[in-house]
């Protein structure tokens, strides 16, 4: 059974990635096939949860291929004692497990009266707006959010960092803040410390200044959750990433949760030490994907509703809020302002917001966003569609699951820029225009027959056009 095993795990690795493998399926334990289903072991059923609705496709794929044919999946909770940790992870609770439905903003305890309680001095204050009550959950954030709620949760967690990474104003620091408020609120004893990855360094640099060291050293390892924001600055700082290394260590062989936040994963920060990286690769690593239209529109109802209550005579035509959740694409922080400036705008002229209003008043922001789509975004698109590496879209793999997406990026290179066949095979990696030209043949016949790709397809089109 183990054998079957090693090796259906040597070629899941290849098909669904090696993060994917190593954060969800590494895991696992096959401990035995009864009647048509194949019996795990999982630490968590965070994890288990997330397999079976992920991967066990792949999963059942891969144990028929090597001898083992599988109806189902069954998963039990066993948690394991990791090295280091005093007690082991118990199961999350249904609520952090549980997949967040999508467009609503989600319960949670109200933010504390003030955010600067059980902070050492260290840290940055807390926004006390930025809770889960008021983060909307959709598609592209619902694994962070759901990982973010079972860390608040406290007690024994079975990733340690979480790492969020993601592009800008895509909602990483508010979900910090939300965990910081939440956490307190169940632990009023507990002492949190969120800062940036810059203000850790001032803080390091004036401590070596004040010759203070021993204090900030210590301040740093007495707190019950470490939080720090936009690790890519201390890149290439090399005393501070020193320090930095030496309090992630202690804290997490005290036990003590530690979230990071970055713009981009572990892996693809550069300057960054190999050891850094390994250990911030250790935990759950979740990507705040791009915005969905739907996810847009959720923030954008949810604020106005909070706009609302503040001005409740407030009029908004029909149609405004899907215009800009249409054409406002880049991050939530220009949709926020965006909608902040439309408000302020009506009140201040007490005229109603119509879809005229909109676009004369927010013209400017129109046109930045108003841009041609390029080969990068198509790519990066089809990439975390697929869940596979952006690097991998120009590089050699011809396994079908990387090459499959990849010539799908091909197809709607063609379809929805102008560039020619040698353009679009160089952006790829360097691919003669032939290569390009049959994978572009290749989607156009499957999406006559393939009712699962053309969906594919028509969803990415309709993505990258948003
Ligand atoms: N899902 C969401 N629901 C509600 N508000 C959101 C959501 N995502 C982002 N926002 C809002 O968008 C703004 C920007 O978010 P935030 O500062 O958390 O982004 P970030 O990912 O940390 O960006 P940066 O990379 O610039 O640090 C905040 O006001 C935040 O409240």
């Amino acid at each position: 059974m183990d054998e079957i095993w090693g090796q259906a795990c040597a070629a899941l690795e290849t098909s669904v990635g090696p993060n994917n493998f190593n954060h969800w399926i590494k895991p696992l334990r096959l401990t035995g096939v009864d009647a048509g289903i194949a019996h795990f072991a999982s630490p968590t059923r965070f994890i288990s949860d997330w397999v079976n609705r992920h991967f066990a496709k792949d999963i059942l794929g891969e144990l028929s291929r090597h001898g083992q044919p599988v109806e189902r999946l069954r998963f039990d909770v066993v948690p394991q004692t990791a090295p280091g940790r005093a007690r082991p992870a118990p199961a999350p609770t249904a609520a952090a497990a549980a997949p967040a439905k999508p467009m609503r903003p989600v319960a949670s305890a109200a933010a504390p009266a003030t955010a600067r309680v059980g902070r050492t001095d260290l840290g940055a204050p807390l926004d006390p707006r930025y809770t889960f009550g008021n983060f909307i959950v959709g598609k592209p954030n619902e694994l962070a959010h759901a990982a973010a709620r079972r860390v608040a949760e406290g007690g024994p967690v079975g990733f340690n960092p979480l790492f969020l990474y993601g592009g800008v104003g895509l909602g990483k620091t508010h979900l910090m803040h939300a965990i910081a408020h939440d956490y307190q609120t169940r632990h009023p004893m507990a002492q949190v410390l969120y800062l940036s990855a810059e203000q850790f360094m001032y803080r390091f640099v004036q401590a070596l200044r004040e010759s203070t060291i021993m204090d900030f050293k210590g301040m740093f390892r007495n707190v019950n959750m470490l939080m720090v924001d936009d690790v890519q600055f201390i890149a290439g700082k090399d005393s501070t990433q020193e320090e930095f290394f030496h309090t992630f260590n202690a804290l997490v062989d005290q036990g003590k949760q530690i979230v990071i936040s970055a713009d981009r994963a572990p892996a693809e920060i550069k300057g960054l030490e190999e050891r850094i990286k390994s250990r911030l690769s250790c935990g759950l690593i979740v990507d705040l994907h791009p915005t969905t239209y739907e996810l847009r529109l959720g923030i954008l109802q949810s604020k106005t509703e909070g706009f609302r209550a503040q001005q409740p005579d407030l009029e908004i035509g029909t149609g405004v809020l899907e215009f800009l959740a249409n054409r406002i694409t880049t991050n939530v922080r220009v949709l926020e302002g965006a909608l902040q400036r439309l408000f302020a705008h009506a009140s201040l002229l007490r005229r109603e917001i119509t879809l005229e209003v909109a676009q004369e008043c927010l013209a400017d922001i129109l046109r930045t966003n108003d841009r041609k789509i390029s080969i990068d975004d198509i790519q990066r698109k089809v990439a975390e569609h697929y869940n596979i590496r952006l690097a991998d879209m120009v590089g050699p793999k011809r396994a079908r699951n990387v090459a499959r997406p990849r010539q799908i990026a091909m197809y709607l290179a063609k379809q929805l820029t102008s560039r020619s066949l040698p353009e679009i095979g160089r952006r790829f990696g360097g691919r003669d225009h032939t290569t390009i030209m049959h994978g572009i043949r290749k989607i156009e016949e499957l999406v006559t027959e393939d009712h699962a790709l053309a969906e594919d397809v028509a969803l990415l089109k309709r993505l990258l056009e948003a």
